[in-house]
C-alpha cells in the first residue's frame, strides 16, 4: 500500500519553436527517450507531439509537448498552435548565426501569435560543438536579457541542461496554477542560474 499522495497538475502545453534545424526534436528526444538522434536529419513535417509527466516537489505536472516544423512552408501551421500554448522553448544553434539572428523574428512573432502571458525561454541548443561554434554564450545572454526572457545554453547530443530546461518551464507551470496563497512568484532564470551553479556550470 502506497500512502504518498500526489497532486496532479492541468495538461501544460510546451511548444519547441525556432529554424529548421537548431535541434527541437533531438532536444525532446533527448529529454523523453534520454537518446541523440545521430545521423542523418529528418525534417519535421507540421507538428509532432509527445507527453511526459514530471514530479515537481509532490505534483505530478503533465506536460504536452509540441514538436514543430522550422521550415517556413509550414509556418502557418505552426501559428495556429501558438494561442493554446502554455510554454515556449524558443531555440537557435549555436553554430549557425541565421538561426540567432531569426530569433528577433521569432520574438515578433510569438508576441503576435501567442497568449500574452507566455512562458518564453531561450535556448542555445548544439552547445557540446566547440570548433565550429559562432554565437558565443554571451551574445545569448545580452539577447535574453534584451528581450527579458530566460536563457541557457543546452545539448541535445551531451545531454547538457536539457533536463533542466524542462523543470524549470514545468516549476514556473505549476506555479502558476497551483500556487499557494502565500507563495513567493517563482523566479525561472534566478533558479535555473542556482542550479548550473549547484551542478558546477553545466549539467548532463
Ligand atoms: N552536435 C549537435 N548536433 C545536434 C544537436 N541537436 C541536434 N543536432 C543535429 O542537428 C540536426 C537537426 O536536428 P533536428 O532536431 O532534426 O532539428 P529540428 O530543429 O527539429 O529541425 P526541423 O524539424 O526542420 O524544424 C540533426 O542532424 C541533429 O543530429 C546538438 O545538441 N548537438
Amino acid at each position: 500500500c502506497n500512502s504518498s499522495v500526489y497532486q496532479m497538475s492541468p495538461l501544460n502545453t510546451v511548444m519547441l519553436v525556432g529554424d529548421s534545424g537548431v535541434g527541437k526534436t533531438c532536444l525532446l528526444v533527448r529529454f523523453k527517450d534520454g537518446a541523440f538522434l545521430a545521423g542523418s536529419f529528418i525534417s519535421t513535417v507540421g507538428i509532432d507531439f509527445r507527453n511526459k509527466v514530471m514530479s515537481i516537489d509532490a505534483v505530478k505536472v503533465k506536460l504536452q509537448i509540441w514538436d514543430t516544423a522550422g521550415q517556413e512552408r509550414f509556418r502557418s501551421v505552426t501559428h495556429a498552435y501558438y494561442r493554446d500554448a502554455h510554454a515556449l522553448l524558443l531555440l537557435y544553434d549555436v553554430t549557425n548565426k541565421a538561426s540567432f539572428d531569426n530569433i528577433r523574428a521569432w520574438l515578433t512573432e510569438i508576441h503576435e501569435y501567442a497568449q500574452q502571458d507566455v512562458v518564453v525561454m531561450l535556448l542555445g541548443n548544439k552547445a557540446d560543438v566547440t570548433h565550429d561554434r559562432v554565437v558565443k554564450r554571451e551574445e545569448g545572454e545580452k539577447l535574453a536579457k534584451e528581450f527579458g526572457v530566460p536563457f541557457m545554453e543546452t545539448s541535445a547530443k551531451s545531454g547538457l541542461n536539457v533536463e533542466l530546461a524542462f523543470t524549470a518551464v514545468a516549476r514556473e507551470l505549476k506555479h502558476r496554477t497551483m500556487k499557494e496563497p502565500d507563495e513567493p512568484k517563482f523566479q525561472l532564470q534566478e533558479y535555473v542560474d542556482k542550479e548550473m551553479r549547484t551542478a558546477g556550470c553545466c549539467r548532463s
